[in-house]
């Protein structure tokens, strides 16, 4: 395409050299650059991209988005305010647009979203529709898989699977969209069918100046949406978040199960086996089962049938494919043995996540809960002690070890958790090798106890320094078990 064109309708500050120049490809990582690329030169919150312009040029590209005023005799430099920003439009131009031809459906919120994005996937192809998936555990563009490196990609990625998924026939995207890509214009540009809420709780405040300015970045989800807007009015953010965009052109929906709402729970029944609940919606009533147990998931189905119901999904098809769901990968999963043992491997790495899935738990515990928890390094520090205080509230014994430290120090990030712990209860212990505190959290397992395993659910490696090591939570309970 004609770099002319890739920059249509972009707000430049100046151009400097051609824009009549044929581009083959945008990139903002120089080390990916090929021949012809134009190059995003983005000031990172470690390295400035400026700095990699004649890496870039050495392999091969062409043209510049900057910010400064650059001028390199036989290059293109496109001068404008915000890079990022303006990679999200050079993104939509140079990839023709693709998520308006395509039905994309993002979904906020602290919890849930990967859980919301793989029921709705799983209904949608029950239903006949070829479904892209973006998200935590893995990008699938209709035909090929891969895992993810990020929850929301960046938009030049971003726009070019939009393009592959429709390359290969598919009509939906369900996608997470994380208040990073919010707040960092991943997702500017890109037209969401739905936008769906699901709960605002503390995290990620390392990056976001308090909880408003966290839940500000969501609320951008649902001024991007065509069809409708679906709301968890139980939740306080969810609350202000609805009296904000309820006036707005799309229309607004409600879900919940203790404030009147569209889409309401009664009748909840939940054990090991999964939930239950009389689904009430504008027009019908019916019941509903989910093999998941939780209160979480009653939220997470009751967001996924509002979709449905908006997007004229057949009542049967959703109904079957919960029905029928094996659940989602590294959420409440449940690592079989033949000890009698409950040895359940989740992703809760925030504080709400920790309590739900403890409290659920509780709610059909036999015999003791035994939870394996850490927090991960370089992310917020604040819910650390939340943590420690909701693990050892919450189960009879905890093991508090290593998540991903990255390039903190694992026993200060203990630390950290253990303010939160009522240090004079004896009921927890420190091991700090995560491989070592599951197996000693299984050891001390007798029939009937129940073991979570949190933090990590899906994901099958470890990171500590920069490197990531091949680390499964699920494969090393499964080795202590056998
Ligand atoms: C805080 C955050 O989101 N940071 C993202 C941001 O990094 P940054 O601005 O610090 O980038 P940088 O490293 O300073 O580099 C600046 C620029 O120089 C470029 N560069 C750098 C080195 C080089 O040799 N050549 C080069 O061109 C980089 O590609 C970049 O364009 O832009 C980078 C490029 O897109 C992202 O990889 C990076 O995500 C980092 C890895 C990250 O950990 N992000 C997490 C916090 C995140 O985004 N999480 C959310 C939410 C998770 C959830 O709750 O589900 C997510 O959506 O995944
Ligand atoms: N609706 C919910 N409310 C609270 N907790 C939930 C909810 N759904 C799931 N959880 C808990 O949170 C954990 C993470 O769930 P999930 O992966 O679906 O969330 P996510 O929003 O995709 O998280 P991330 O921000 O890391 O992508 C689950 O393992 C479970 O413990
Ligand atoms: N998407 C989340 C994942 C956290 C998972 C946990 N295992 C950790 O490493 O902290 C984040 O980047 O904050
Ligand atoms: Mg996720």
């Amino acid at each position: 395409m004609k770099l002319e064109k890739v920059i249509e309708g972009l707000d430049v500050i100046s151009i400097k050299g051609d824009i009549n120049l044929d581009i083959a490809n945008i990139e903002y990582d120089s080390r990916k650059v090929i021949e012809g690329t134009l190059f995003v030169c983005v000031k990172g919150f470690t390295v400035d991209g400026h700095k990699f312009i004649d890496s870039a040029i050495e392999k091969g590209a062409k043209a510049f988005l900057v910010e400064e005023d650059i001028d390199i005799q036989g290059y293109t430099f496109i001068r404008v305010e915000n890079t990022r920003k303006s990679m999200a439009k050079v993104a939509d131009n140079f990839c023709n647009h693709p998520s308006e031809k395509l039905g994309v459906i993002g979904v906020t919120g602290t919890n849930g979203k990967t859980s919301i994005t793989t029921f709705l996937s799983e209904i949608l192809k029950l239903n006949s529709n070829k479904v892209g998936l973006i998200g935590t555990i893995k990008i699938f563009d209709g035909e090929k898989e891969v895992s993810s490196n990020s929850t929301t990609p960046e938009s030049v990625d971003l726009q070019k699977t939009f393009n592959n998924m429709l390359d290969n026939g598919c009509d939906y995207c369900a996608m997470e969209v994380s208040s990073h890509s919010l707040a960092l214009n991943r997702v500017d540009e890109t037209k969401f069918k739905l936008g769906l809420f699901t709960n605002l709780t503390p995290d990620h405040l390392d990056f976001h100046r308090d909880l408003d300015d966290y839940r500000d970045a969501k609320e951008r989800l649902f001024y991007k949406t065509t069809l409708a807007n679906i709301i968890n009015i139980d939740d306080e953010g969810g609350k202000k978040i609805y009296e904000n965009i309820k006036n707005l052109g799309t229309p607004c929906y409600t879900y919940g199960i203790d404030t009147k709402s569209d889409f309401m729970a009664k009748d909840i029944k939940i054990d090991a086996a999964g939930v239950s609940y009389r689904l009430i919606t504008p027009t019908y009533e019916e019941v509903i089962f989910v093999p998941v147990p939780g209160r979480f998931t009653v939220y997470n189905t009751l967001a996924v049938i509002a979709a449905c119901y908006m997007l004229d999904i057949p009542r049967g098809v959703f109904q079957e494919a919960l029905r029928t769901t094996g659940g989602v990968a590294g959420r409440f999963e449940v690592v079989p043995n033949n000890k009698g043992i409950n040895v359940i491997v989740d992703y809760a790495h925030t504080p709400d996540a920790l309590e739900n899935v403890l409290k659920t738990a509780k709610e059909f515990a036999k015999g003791n809960i035994i939870t394996v928890f850490g927090c991960g390094g370089d992310r917020d520090k604040s819910k650390r002690p939340l943590m420690g205080k909701i693990g050892q509230e919450f189960s009879d014994i905890c093991f508090v070890t290593s998540d991903n430290p990255r390039t903190e120090d694992p026993k200060l990030i203990i630390e950290d958790i253990l303010k939160g712990l009522d240090q004079k209860n004896k009921n927890y212990r420190v091991v700090v090798d995560r491989k070592e505190a599951i197996e000693e959290a299984i050891k001390f397992a007798k029939k009937d106890d129940i073991v979570i395993i949190a933090g990590k659910g899906h994901e099958n490696y470890q990171i500590i320094g920069k490197t990531k090591y091949h680390f499964d939570d699920k494969e090393i309970a499964k080795e202590c078990l056998n």
